[in-house]
């Protein structure tokens, strides 16, 4: 069967190396910093030039395909997710950490098509389920194949429904590419990623943010969660300042799980697909299905952490990023 993604995916893994190399090369300069939401919502020229760089590259080879690019919805454009092909781009996330050297800088692109779609992604790879064998350097599960080849009962539509078909995450200085293909697994630079086999969480690492919103009853709501779940106690918390990198941590094993409420589709859209394509789960922070557009999340290494989490989180709901498109799921 013909791929139809494939050059796309091609395509979004060499844009985002290029983006990669315009922020490495940005940092050595003066950044001026402007502000979006608040004070502490930060925007660079480097992320709407970056965004703008992506963009055009896109149209140039896909001419039909839509966009949601956060520094696009910042200046006005639609939040949408429909049927048509749709690239979802964070030009910089973790522009704070950009802004401060803080050496944890992500370009995340992900490309979602059919949002009606009913078939589960990566349906065999998750709670609880390992991966048969690993595949070598650069090898990807065929689609046809891959269920059957991992081992462990189908995975649950309730926390696998996705609709990515593929996730690039590229660290820029760490020069990690992330990639994952519906079905088709998880990588890093071409290696096979899979999720952390612990199975107690006072054994785990969990990732949180802390976000960008100061409005005191939400950081209390913030620090009741941390609390909560440091004292169970767990192993530790820790921040990248980049939902896309927490999430490829959960997806590379070195964390256990990562939850936060606030956060965009554009932060999680790639990294959702590298997490479930890893094994992982995703969830909502109430233990309800994942939604890209809800602004929340909990992405774990199995069922049992996830659920776990979101029984200490004190949960709460931003506006949705959906909430002012015509037609917006309710
Ligand atoms: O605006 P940016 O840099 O694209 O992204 C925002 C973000 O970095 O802020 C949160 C930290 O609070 C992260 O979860 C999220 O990825
Ligand atoms: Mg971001
Ligand atoms: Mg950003």
């Amino acid at each position: 069967m013909t791929d139809l993604w494939q050059d796309a995916m091609d395509h979004a893994v060499s844009a985002a190396r290029g983006a990669g190399q315009v922020v490495r090369e940005a940092l050595l300069e003066d950044r001026m910093v402007m502000v979006k939401s608040s004070s502490v919502d930060l925007v660079t020229q480097t992320d709407q030039k970056v965004e703008q760089l992506i963009i055009q590259s896109v149209k140039e080879k896909f001419p039909t395909h839509r966009f949601i690019g956060e520094e696009s919805v910042a200046a006005g454009e639609p939040c949408v997710l429909s049927d048509e092909p749709t690239w979802i781009i964070d030009p910089i996330d973790g522009t704070t950490n950009f802004v401060h050297r803080f050496p944890f800088v992500a370009v995340s692109i992900g490309f979602s098509v059919n949002k009606q779609r009913a078939e589960p992604a990566g349906r065999a790879s998750g709670p609880g389920q390992q991966r048969a064998g690993p595949a070598g350097p650069g090898q990807q599960l065929s689609r046809a194949s891959g269920p059957s080849q991992r081992a462990g009962p189908a995975a649950e539509p309730l926390l696998a429904f996705l609709q990515v078909e593929f996730g690039v995450v590229y660290s820029c200085l760490e020069d990690k590419m992330f990639t994952a293909r519906r079905g088709r697994g998880s990588f890093c630079n071409g290696d096979p990623l899979q999720v952390s086999e612990q199975k107690a969480i006072q054994q785990s690492i969990i990732a949180t943010e802390f976000g960008s919103d100061r409005d005191p009853e939400v950081v209390d709501k913030i620090f009741s969660s941390l609390r909560n779940i440091l004292c169970i106690p767990v192993h530790g918390i820790r921040s990248a300042g980049t939902a896309a990198i927490n999430m490829c941590l959960v997806a590379s094993g070195c964390v256990e799980a990562y939850y936060e409420i606030g956060m965009h589709v554009w932060d999680l859209a790639a990294a959702s697909l590298i997490v479930s394509e890893a094994g992982g789960v995703l969830m909502d922070v109430e233990g309800g299905p994942f939604d890209l557009m809800s602004r929340r999340v909990i992405a774990a290494n199995n069922r049992t952490i996830a659920e776990r989490i979101s029984g200490e989180i004190q949960a709460y709901a931003p506006a949705r990023d959906d909430a002012a498109a015509p037609g917006a799921d309710p």
